[in-house]
């Protein structure tokens, strides 16, 4: 700032604004106010206070949860370095609790927590940190409202408390589907800024006992022999995926057993649209409203038994049932790229066995911009409910075992229990998390939940931020001597 228009207007205030640098990515930016009147300048920094504080949707208070071993162990240095400061700068008082243990953050959400004093609950940590979220906060809230978790006939009741997450996992395919990037800052501006995106949650359920929630992915054969692999290399960081995917890849297991699903025969749209919900599905059909009866000639065609569940019997790669797109840094589109986030809905993709060569076409799909479901191996349907029998049953004895994370000599395959060929069961990958039980019942996909951000590539939204974009952070009618801190840093408190 030029000393001249220092001395012509020596008060100032500053303003923090949220701006969008590139593509999904946010950055806090600021700029200066000179004033010449100490009073003029006082009663900016009213309004803008009072308008601020009319906006119910900000957070005030929230409660932090950082695994502080999610994927490259840096959760306590994010936190602490990235998102602290803004928090503080918007104003948002916390509470911080670093986990001592694996569930720690869902069992003090479930029973422990005073969750009426907050705005919001954050984690800071990857899929399995959010998936520990939701599983405390939807179990409370179906608790005390006297919900059956154990039915999975029952639809759940949704939760008023929202959550946020600071990505700092390995795959952070929770964050980067919804959010449209995995990037502490951002996440922490769109928390900030009050930004809020429903979503969909299955139940898991096994002989009628609940078993888990899933949010993103529910994957069978591939996907469950990758994590529960790569379990067992954690030490190796985010990379233990790509060693664990080589791996299973070219163990190449197939799996056989019965998939009965139901369609979601109401709705618009199919896993097979061009469209990709980036801001759920409300603001998804009111920006495609053209689309929508190429999507219902699509329903038509890709669901003739509208009325009733449909049943496929097979040999099976992967058995995908993908909640939102799961797009994550190793497949930008994701699992699934036209899937919606709050649709209640889920699209269940199977894989039928096929050569190595196909498989792999057909994984390299996910990296490209090529259709991975335009396969004959591959389809996809879009579901409220689904069901998966193993041919073989699984004994409880065995699922005990598993369950203690120890390998059978069942596994290896029935028929020829001396050969290598494909083992009997798989196990299911719930986001991140390893389910023992291959035979699973997934209950109505419904949408419980709301998360503090959102995507914003509409105009709307573009527009409806750049009408109020800011918080505001200031020294209120200081000369400008007193504030020059406020030139240099833009997202350090002071
Ligand atoms: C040979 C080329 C292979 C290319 C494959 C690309 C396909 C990648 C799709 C990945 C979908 C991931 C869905 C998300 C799963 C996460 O919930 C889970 C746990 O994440 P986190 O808690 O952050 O660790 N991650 C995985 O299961 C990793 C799957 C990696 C598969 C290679
Ligand atoms: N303090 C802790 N010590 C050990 N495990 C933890 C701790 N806090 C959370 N966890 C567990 O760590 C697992 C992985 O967490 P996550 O944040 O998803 O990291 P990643 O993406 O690397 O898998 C989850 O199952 C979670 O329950
Ligand atoms: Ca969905």
């Amino acid at each position: 700032m030029p000393q001249k228009s220092t001395e012509a207007y020596p008060y100032a205030f500053t303003v923090s604004y949220v701006e969008r640098v590139w593509q999904h990515r946010w950055r806090c930016s600021d700029v200066t106010f000179h004033c010449l009147e100490g009073a003029l300048c006082q009663q900016w920094v009213q309004t803008i206070r009072e308008q601020l504080t009319a906006l119910t949707s900000r957070p005030k208070h929230l409660l932090v949860y950082i695994n502080p071993y999610g994927g490259k162990q840096q959760g306590e240095r994010i936190y602490e370095q990235k998102v602290a400061p803004l928090f503080t700068l918007a104003s948002i008082s916390t509470d911080v609790i670093v986990t001592e243990h694996a569930n720690h953050a869902r069992d003090h959400l479930r029973t422990e927590a005073e969750l009426k004093q907050y705005d919001g609950v954050v984690c800071v940590g990857g899929d399995g940190m959010f998936s520990e979220m939701v599983h405390g906060l939807v179990s409370r809230t179906q608790r005390d409202n006297g919900v059956d978790q154990n039915s999975p006939e029952e639809k759940l009741v949704p939760c008023t408390l929202r959550i946020g997450i600071i990505p700092a996992g390995s795959t952070d395919c929770i964050c980067y589907a919804t959010v449209g990037i995995n990037d502490p800052v951002t996440s922490a501006l769109h928390i900030i800024v009050g930004d809020a995106q429903p979503m969909d949650v299955c139940s898991v359920h096994h002989n009628n006992t609940f078993l888990r929630y899933s949010v993103s992915l529910l994957g069978y054969g591939f996907y469950g022999d990758v994590l529960a692999d790569s379990e067992r290399k954690r030490w190796m960081g985010p990379a233990r995926y790509d060693f664990s995917g080589f791996k299973t890849f070219l163990t190449h297991h197939y799996y056989e057993g019965t998939v009965s699903f139901l369609p979601a025969t109401d709705i618009l749209g199919t896993p097979r649209d061009k469209t990709r919900c980036r801001a759920g599905y409300v603001l998804l059909y009111k920006c495609n409203l053209s689309n929508n009866i190429h999507n219902q000639l699509c329903s038509l065609v890709l669901y003739p038994h509208v009325w009733g569940w449909r049943v496929i019997r097979g040999k099976f790669l992967a058995i995908n049932a993908a909640s939102m797109s799961c797009a994550c840094p190793r497949s930008p589109k994701g699992l699934s790229p036209a899937a919606h986030l709050a649709d209640g809905t889920t699209d269940l993709i199977l894989v039928r066995q096929c050569s190595r060569f196909n498989f792999l076409r057909h994984l390299l799909r996910h990296t490209s911009k090529y259709d991975q479901f335009d396969m004959t191996f591959v389809e996809v349907h879009r579901v409220r409910r689904f069901r998966f029998t193993p041919r073989y049953c699984q004994s409880d004895s065995e699922l005990d075992l598993r369950e203690n994370g120890k390998r059978l000599f069942s596994q290896i395959c029935r028929d020829h229990p001396a050969c290598s060929c494909s083992p009997a069961y798989s196990s299911w990958n719930c986001d991140g998390e390893i389910l023992p039980h291959a035979a699973i019942e997934v209950g109505y996909v419904t949408t419980p939940y709301n998360l503090l951000c959102k995507y914003t590539v509409h105009s709307e939204s573009i527009q409806t931020h750049s009408l109020f974009p800011h918080f505001v952070t200031l020294q209120p009618c200081y000369k400008m001597d007193k504030i020059k801190t406020h030139q240099s840093t833009h997202n350090t408190p002071s």
